[in-house]
Formats: C-alpha cells, sequence, structure tokens
C-alpha cells in the first residue's frame, strides 16, 4: 500500500468535492450560472418536461406543480430552481433541510410567500420530521394548521397560504420520507453529463471568463470533471491560473494535463480521495465486498461524503459495484490504479 493513501482527504482537496465550500464561493460561481434553459446544457428530457409544465401552467394562468430533483451534487438542481423563478415570474427564496430546525422557521418562509414565489428547499431529506409535518398541508391544500396552547385547551387554526412552487433538491432519494415524495407533482433525477454536453459548457465557460481554450483543451476538461459541471468550472479555472502563469495563457489538452496533474486529477478525472476510496478496498478488503462505514472508519472520512460525493461517479464508470454485502471494486478500477490483475482475483 502506498504511504501517501493517508496523507489527505476531501477537505484538502475541495477543488473538486462537488459542494461548494463557501458561499463566497458560490457566488463567484454566479456569472457562470446559466440563466435560462437555452443556456442550460444538456439534461434534454428534463427541460423539455420543465417547458412543457411552464407553458401549460402559463396558459392556464396558474403555478407549476411542485418539483423534487434527485441527484448527485454539482449536477445543475440549483440553477433549474433558478430558471423555473425566472420562467414563472415569481421571487425565489432558498433554504436547505438542516437551515430548518422548527416548524416556525418553515411558517415564517411560507407566509412571506406571494402567488407564484418559489421556495426552493435544498437537502430536503434532511429536514427534521417535525418541520415536514407543516409541509404536508401546505403542499396540498396550501395551508399551515398551527396549534395553539397545549394539552385540553389545544386549538388549532388553519392559515391560508398563497399558492407557491415548491422546489425540493437532495442527493438521497432514499432517505426521502414517501409522504413527501408523493407530494411532488414531477420528479426528475439528473444524470452525470456526458462529455459532449461537458465540453459545450467548458467552451461557455472560457468565453464568459475571456479564456482561449482551444477544442482539445474542452475535450480534456470534459474528460476530467467527473460528469459535473460544478468540477468543470472549477476545474477550468484551477486550469486558467495554470495557463497564466507556466504557459501562454491558452488553455490546450497539454496545459489541462499538466495543471490537472499537479492538482492530484487523474486522466478519468479521479482524485485523491477517489483513488484513496478505491485502494482502500483492494488493499484492507481484499477489494470488498466491505460495508461503507467500515471503509469511512478506514479512511477516516464522512460516511455522507463518500456516498454523496465520491461513490456515485465510480458507480456510473463500473469502478465500484454494490452488492447487498457491500462495496466491491472492479476489475477496471484495479487496472486503472497499477494493479495487476490475474484471473479471477476478487
Ligand atoms: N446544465 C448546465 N449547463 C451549464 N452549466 C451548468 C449546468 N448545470 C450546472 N452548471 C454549472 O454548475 C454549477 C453548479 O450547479 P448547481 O449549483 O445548480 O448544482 P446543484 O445540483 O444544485 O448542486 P448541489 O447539490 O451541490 O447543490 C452552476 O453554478 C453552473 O455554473
Ligand atoms: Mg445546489
Amino acid at each position: 500500500m502506498s504511504d501517501d493513501l493517508f496523507s489527505f482527504s476531501s477537505k484538502d482537496t475541495p477543488i473538486v468535492s462537488g459542494h461548494p465550500t463557501t458561499p463566497d464561493e458560490e457566488e463567484s460561481f454566479f456569472s457562470l450560472r446559466p440563466e435560462s434553459f437555452a443556456d442550460y446544457v444538456g439534461q434534454k428530457e428534463t427541460v423539455e418536461t420543465l417547458q412543457i409544465a411552464i407553458e401549460a401552467a402559463k396558459k392556464r394562468d396558474e403555478p407549476i406543480e411542485h418539483v423534487l430533483f434527485h441527484g448527485p451534487p454539482g449536477l445543475g438542481k440549483t440553477t433549474l430552481a433558478h430558471i423555473i423563478a425566472k420562467e414563472m415570474g415569481g421571487e425565489l427564496t432558498i433554504t436547505s433541510g438542516p437551515a430548518l430546525e422548527k416548524g416556525g422557521d418553515l411558517v415564517g418562509l411560507l407566509t412571506n410567500l406571494q402567488q407564484g414565489d418559489i421556495l426552493f428547499i435544498d437537502e430536503i431529506h434532511r429536514i427534521p420530521k417535525a418541520v415536514e409535518e407543516f409541509l404536508y398541508p401546505a403542499m396540498e391544500d396550501f395551508s399551515i394548521d398551527i396549534v395553539f396552547d397545549k394539552g385540553v385547551h389545544a386549538r388549532s387554526h388553519r392559515f391560508r397560504l398563497n399558492r407557491f412552487i415548491l422546489i425540493g433538491a437532495t442527493t438521497r432519494i432514499g432517505l426521502l420520507s414517501a409522504p413527501l415524495r408523493d407530494r411532488f407533482g414531477m420528479f426528475r433525477t439528473l444524470d452525470f453529463y456526458d462529455t459532449d454536453d461537458l465540453q459545450r459548457i467548458a467552451r461557455r465557460s472560457a468565453a464568459l471568463l475571456n479564456t482561449p481554450l482551444t477544442p482539445e483543451g474542452a475535450r480534456a476538461l470534459a474528460m476530467r470533471s467527473r460528469g459535473t459541471p460544478r468540477i468543470l468550472n472549477r476545474l477550468l479555472k484551477r486550469v486558467r491560473d495554470y495557463a497564466e502563469v507556466r504557459a501562454d495563457g491558452v488553455l490546450t489538452d497539454e496545459v489541462v494535463e499538466r495543471a490537472l496533474a499537479l492538482e492530484g486529477v487523474d486522466c478519468l478525472g479521479l482524485t485523491n480521495l477517489d483513488r484513496a476510496f478505491l485502494k482502500t478496498i483492494i488493499d484492507y478488503y481484499r477489494g470488498g465486498p466491505v460495508g461503507i462505514e467500515a471503509i469511512a472508519a478506514t479512511l477516516q472520512e464522512e460516511t455522507d461524503t463518500l456516498v454523496d460525493v465520491v461513490e456515485p461517479y465510480l458507480l456510473k464508470i463500473g469502478f465500484l459495484i454494490r452488492t447487498s454485502s457491500g462495496r466491491k471494486v472492479s476489475q477496471d478500477a484495479c487496472r486503472h490504479l497499477g494493479y495487476a490483475v490475474q484471473g479471477k482475483l476478487f
């Protein structure tokens, strides 16, 4: 086992984790965020479903139904919420499951919404149960029941809300309760982007940043972005810095490769954490199957980070296999990492 296996963690490589590390960073990406469906690359079926729903709702002069987006971080869920709000002409209020600690937090937000406004709840699977119960009547009947006093004096009062649109986003659909899931009229899973779409995003972002990018450079970036626009935009900025300091400012495939090698990003876009994850399974657990908790403990990483950020892409490219008895590494992954694969190793 290599010595460097434990010398890093996802905290050392924020550049490639799917989540924005700071609000400022998210802010600085704001200009790269597409503001209309025309600029939103890929996810064709989701875009079409939404466009149809929006056009139909506008004809009837009513808001669209509640929408639930599911998918790994950085694929464009928040971006879609912004675009929907713009198309529908409503105000967008953004919150997240963990930020809604008490029922009162949600009631405050709901009662401030006007007809056609949008409430976006990120990480909706992390909403506390007590708060979730306020959401049911709010979503279904546009009303909330508030109970005053306790015991025999308890009285319930029903408040009417304006007809709003709830947009929920989650990285873990399995953790969402069935009653909540069923109250969304539309449910879309966002998938990883293919290289063509990522190249398109690279060209668009490079143009917005005024950075020269060759077609080969765009392809090299796309291949290293783990199917994720947010990662692509981050890597693009790192490569731009490198090109301006160590090259002539033009983002060619060679410059992309050199710059990203420095960041620990390999030709498939795998990061130090991805490789450490796979190597742990191979070196400590003979390739698996092994439970995620055991991997997390060995790597000293959060289980959630591994499940939300690391695993989805490794599963997608077939480097990781999930079985009923745990995670297994594939032979392709072993080959990529330079392990000898003899016959049936695992
Ligand atoms: N379809 C797209 N076309 C072009 N750029 C995109 C697209 N989707 C996302 N992006 C870019 O990627 C960034 C991240 O997208 P977004 O914040 O919407 O991801 P998310 O799915 O909400 O992630 P999280 O789960 O971490 O909240 C955006 O700021 C935008 O620049
Ligand atoms: Mg988001």
